[in-house]
């Protein structure tokens, strides 16, 4: 379970967290709040891949250095090589990863004919599905996702829904945290809705 302890986020422009306090009690929990309210920034945080000013976070009971080696994440604000092509995106993390080509992953998605595209050229949708595959790859026990079935087809969507429900089936002590304004779906999946 991750659990979050005075936390202070600041942009320039915003103070977006100010001593904000979280338990994430649920095995697979859906995160609510209105535009900008913070969804992503907090899961870069949880990721580990924006810092907060001050605050902590624990992962089971834990405060971690790197949080990236048991986190996953997809989302838009992250920052993909996209001068590449979608199988040279899904290759590095491959290698970083040290797994095989996710075929089924690629399949499941229907992103086969996608693969000789710069990533770049990609349909939004496409690019969320190249964003899933990765984030998907590294079964990670910590999943975030944001807004992980916008611009999704519904082929897409059930394919999602279906690696989501076997998703901690091997990790007892994992945890799925996702955003989205479509909660009903993920809500028939057995998500729990929370606020920000
Ligand atoms: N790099 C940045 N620099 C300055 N402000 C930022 C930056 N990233 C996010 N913000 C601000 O932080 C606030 C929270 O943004 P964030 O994207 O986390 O919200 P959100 O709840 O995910 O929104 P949405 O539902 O629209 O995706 C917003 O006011 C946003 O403008």
């Amino acid at each position: 379970m991750i659990e979050i302890n005075n936390l202070n986020k600041r942009f320039a422009s915003a103070h977006v967290f100010e001593n904000y306090n979280k338990q994430f009690q649920g095995k697979r929990v859906c995160l609510q709040a209105a535009n900008g309210r913070g969804k992503t920034t907090l899961l870069m945080m949880l990721a580990g891949l924006e810092k907060p000013q001050s605050g902590q976070v624990l992962y089971n009971n834990q405060a971690l250095k790197s949080p990236q080696n048991i986190v996953s994440i997809a989302s838009d604000r992250i920052a993909l090589p996209d001068f590449l092509t979608a199988r040279q995106v899904i290759e590095l993390s491959c290698k970083a990863l040290k797994k095989d080509m996710p075929e089924q992953l690629i399949t499941g998605f229907n992103f086969t004919e996608h693969l000789k595209t710069r990533f770049s050229a990609l349909s939004s949708g496409n690019q969320k599905k190249c964003q899933l595959i990765t984030a998907f790859l590294k079964q990670a026990p910590f999943l975030l996702l944001d807004e992980p079935s916008a611009a999704l087809d519904q082929t897409s969507i059930k394919f999602l829904l279906t690696l989501l429900d076997d998703y901690l089936n091997d990790k007892p002590n994992g945890q799925i945290i996702i955003t989205s304004h479509e909660q009903e779906v993920f809500i028939q999946h057995g998500f729990e809705c929370t606020s920000l």
